[in-house]
């Protein structure tokens, strides 16, 4: 008798509440209809983390029951710091973008004073935290490889769509209960259009070569930055990290990286082949989901 024919009580369970749960929204008078969504749409509970410029909460959709995190900001908070047009270039970016590791931006609305963006739940919260928590501070190889292939295969997506995220590290990347990664946090991604993009930005330990030089850069800028994730994820710590701006900016020039006697050939090939200079011979994001320690780690 073939198993699969007979699903569980509880895949059965688990069927029919995703089939009520699609009913539900395909019966709301959202579904396939412009709708203007307000706060009288969610039931808001409680606070899942505090942003800088406002803050996140659980919230749930009345209609459906949907759970999603509700992020809200206050509009004098962003003119005070004149972000409100990388806000509005990240909901453009991001509500386009459709991809399971990549956090979806569901609707977005404003009253007087703020804007809310109703964002796909993470329920796990930032990747750091758990970097933090993890044994040592460091994932083990098997984890950090199946994070980086599906940090890869949603930066893959955006190339793909001309978007570069340009500020990845563990701090914009989310976790869902299903231990999966959401790619989070537009805030500094740009269309890459056809033009070589030159503005400086992301965080100085994850900076590029090019990026430090002011030098013109493109895509290949987030593979730079997917080799300082994958060895952070494994040390604990980025390899160019040091006292002082000016001895990172050198370390990062020089490709002065050490790499701790834990780790594996593996994984130190793909690093060096992601921490390249020139930045056109740096291995490209399939290569990466196809690399021989992801796949032997992942299975
Ligand atoms: N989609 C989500 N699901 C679950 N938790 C979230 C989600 N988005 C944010 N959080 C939690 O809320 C915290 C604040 O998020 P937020 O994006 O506002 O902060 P931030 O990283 O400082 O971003 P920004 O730089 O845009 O202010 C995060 O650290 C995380 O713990």
């Amino acid at each position: 008798m073939d198993d699969d024919v007979f699903a569980t009580d509880g895949d059965v369970n688990a069927h029919s509440e995703v089939v009520l749960q699609t009913i539900k929204m395909m019966q709301h008078p959202a579904y396939e209809n412009p709708y203007e969504w307000s706060t009288d749409d969610f039931e808001v509970g409680r606070a899942l983390g505090r942003g800088k410029f406002g803050r996140v909460y659980l919230a749930r959709e009345r209609e459906t029951g949907f759970m999603v995190a509700m992020k809200v900001m206050f509009k004098s908070q962003l003119t005070k710091w004149h972000v409100e047009k990388q806000l509005l270039r990240e909901i453009e970016i991001q509500s386009r973008l459709k991809h399971p590791h990549i956090l979806r931006l569901y609707t977005w609305f404003h009253d007087d004073r703020r804007i809310y963006l109703a964002l796909e739940l993470a329920a796990q919260g930032e990747l750091y935290k758990h970097l933090k928590a993890a044994p040592k501070g460091r994932f083990d190889e098997r984890r950090s490889a199946r994070y980086i292939s599906q940090v890869a295969d949603a930066l893959n997506y955006c190339h793909a769509n001309n978007v570069i995220h340009r500020d990845l590290k563990p701090e914009n990347i989310l976790l869902t209960d299903e231990d999966n990664i959401k790619l989070a946090d537009f805030g500094w991604s740009a269309h890459t259009n056809s033009n070589k993009r030159k503005t400086m930005c992301g965080t100085l330990d994850y900076l590029p070569p090019e990026m430090v030089d002011g030098k013109m850069y493109d895509d290949s800028v987030d593979q730079w930055c997917l080799g300082i994730l994958c060895y952070e994820f494994l040390v604990g710590n980025p390899p160019f990290e040091s006292q002082t701006t000016q001895t990172t900016y050198d370390k990062i020039r020089r490709l002065d990286i050490v790499y701790p006697r834990h780790m594996t050939a593996g994984a130190i090939n793909l690093i060096s082949k992601l921490l390249r200079i020139p930045s056109s011979s740096r291995i490209t994001l399939r290569d990466v989901m196809n690399h021989p320690w992801v796949v032997q780690m992942k299975k």
